[in-house]
């Protein structure tokens, strides 16, 4: 379990079971310079319940990727709280994150079977076990008979899907990725949507993925917390109740173009 506010940080969560994995009230994040304070992130509030697919759209600058920061304990917070996690379902942040990013960053001259196992090189899990488990997932990506590649080999996507693999390689609770197909082209893109749905249905892992694609996010989320720059605030957080598994036919629908309509609404784009 993981529990902060702004006035006692790591304070113990009073978490009951079934109540959300992630509790975040009026989030708020300053970075500070000298003199100078910058206001990233306010008012974020949200439940994320286990096995959920979040998706945090909003211009650039609106804070998006500070909010994944606080979620894989990277950044403090300033004002709020967050509890992730409750008493009988401990979080730590340093074993139960996975995180993906726009860029795929494999170590080059590793294999791909390798840049896989990197977290559990670096947590000190059982190779034996993990090089499995390496395997299993690099099955469920798609990358069959790539283990023994390097990078380069790869396409971008390629490299992206090992890059799922690798942030699901420890067995991490919860799933950051930010803008994970932003490097993509638009067909690729397209394609990675729909397989990391699958990937996530698969693993009934709760995500969280930061997108600038209006349209991707209404796609991919079971639910979708909506950012605005200039001040920083949560617009809305709502769910997507729209049928599943998702179709790329879905995006010309009626009920589809409603809440992208929504979202327009919210940032204020005519
Ligand atoms: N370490 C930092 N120090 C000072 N300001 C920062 C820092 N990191 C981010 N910011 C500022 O905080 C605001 C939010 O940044 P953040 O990267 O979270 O936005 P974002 O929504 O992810 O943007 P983008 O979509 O362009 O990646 C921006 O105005 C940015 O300049």
């Amino acid at each position: 379990m993981m529990t902060s506010t702004s006035e006692t940080p790591l304070r113990p969560a009073q978490a009951s079971p079934g109540e959300a994995l992630i509790q975040m009230r009026q989030l708020r994040k300053v970075y500070r310079k000298r003199n100078e304070e910058f206001l990233a992130v306010s008012d974020v509030s949200m439940d994320i319940h286990e096995g959920d697919m979040v998706s945090l759209v909003g211009p650039s600058g609106c804070g998006k990727s500070t909010l994944l920061k606080i979620l894989a304990g990277l950044h403090e917070h300033d004002g709020g709280t967050l509890q992730i996690g409750g008493p009988n379902n401990v979080f730590n942040p340093g074993r139960d994150v996975g995180m993906v990013f726009q860029q795929p960053v494999l170590l080059k001259w590793r294999t791909i079977l390798d840049n896989v196992l990197l977290p559990a090189d670096i947590l000190g899990l059982n190779k034996k076990a993990a090089t499995a488990r390496a395997h299993e997932l690099l099955d469920m990506v798609g990358l069959t008979g790539f283990a023994d590649k390097l990078p380069y080999e790869l396409s971008g996507g390629m490299q992206q899907r090992a890059a799922i693999a690798r942030a699901l390689i420890h067995d991490p609770k919860l799933v950051l990725m930010d803008e994970p197909f932003g490097a993509l082209d638009a067909l690729t893109r397209e394609k990675m949507n729909l397989e990391m749905l699958r990937i996530w249905g698969e693993t009934k892992k709760t995500f969280v993925v930061v997108t600038h694609s209006i349209q991707e996010a209404v796609f991919l989320g079971t639910h979708c917390a909506v950012l605005t720059a200039g001040p920083a605030r949560m617009a809305d957080f709502f769910a997507i109740d729209l049928p599943t598994p998702r179709h790329l036919l879905l995006k010309t629908q009626n009920e589809f173009g409603e809440y992208v309509r929504r979202i327009y609404d919210l940032l204020g784009v005519d």
